[in-house]
């Protein structure tokens, strides 16, 4: 069960998912929290360099072997403002992290880009939970999935309008 105290967590993943889209980044953000509720680390994704692994997920899973203890590891939860993809996912699986809380899962942001006449992704957008089948994933945040998906529609046609 996501928690009232939790949606500081995720309206900071929509706020670090705006700044990526500002910079010309996909609108995807992502926080650490341990078990004591502390923010470990955040980031947001970075791909328009040209490295589409440049995702949020992948860097806090990457972050927390060389930060967090195994036992931190096992109780931290991850924040996201789009559930993570089966690349994040694995990595987050083999670094041995928590729970996982997103605010939009990849079957809503695949019917989006749909919508939207966006290239599929070359990643299938499987849930997380088929890849690690050992950890606790949780989601739709309805209230907060309105602003991702804005988000995302922005970052979409402003790349139609490039051509
Ligand atoms: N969950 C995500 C999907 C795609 N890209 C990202 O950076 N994050």
């Amino acid at each position: 069960m996501i928690e009232e105290r939790e949606l500081p967590y995720l309206r900071r993943c929509v706020e670090l998912a705006s700044e990526a889209l500002e910079a010309g980044d996909e609108p995807f953000g992502s926080v650490l929290v341990d078990a004591e509720g502390v923010v470990r680390a955040e980031d947001r994704n970075r791909i328009a360099g040209g490295d589409r692994t440049r995702h949020p997920e992948f860097e806090l899973a990457r972050w927390s072997t060389t930060a967090l203890t195994p036992e931190e590891r096992r109780g931290a939860t991850v924040y996201t403002s789009g559930e993570h993809c089966p690349m994040c996912a694995a990595a987050h699986g083999w670094v041995g992290l928590g729970r996982i809380v997103y605010v939009a899962s990849s079957a809503q942001l695949s019917s989006w880009l749909e919508e939207l006449g966006a290239p599929a992704p070359p990643v299938r957008p499987l849930p997380a939970e088929e890849i690690t089948p050992g950890v606790v994933v949780e989601g739709p945040v309805p209230s907060l999935v309105d602003q991702v998906r804005e988000l995302h529609v922005r970052y979409h046609r402003g790349r139609s309008e490039q051509g």
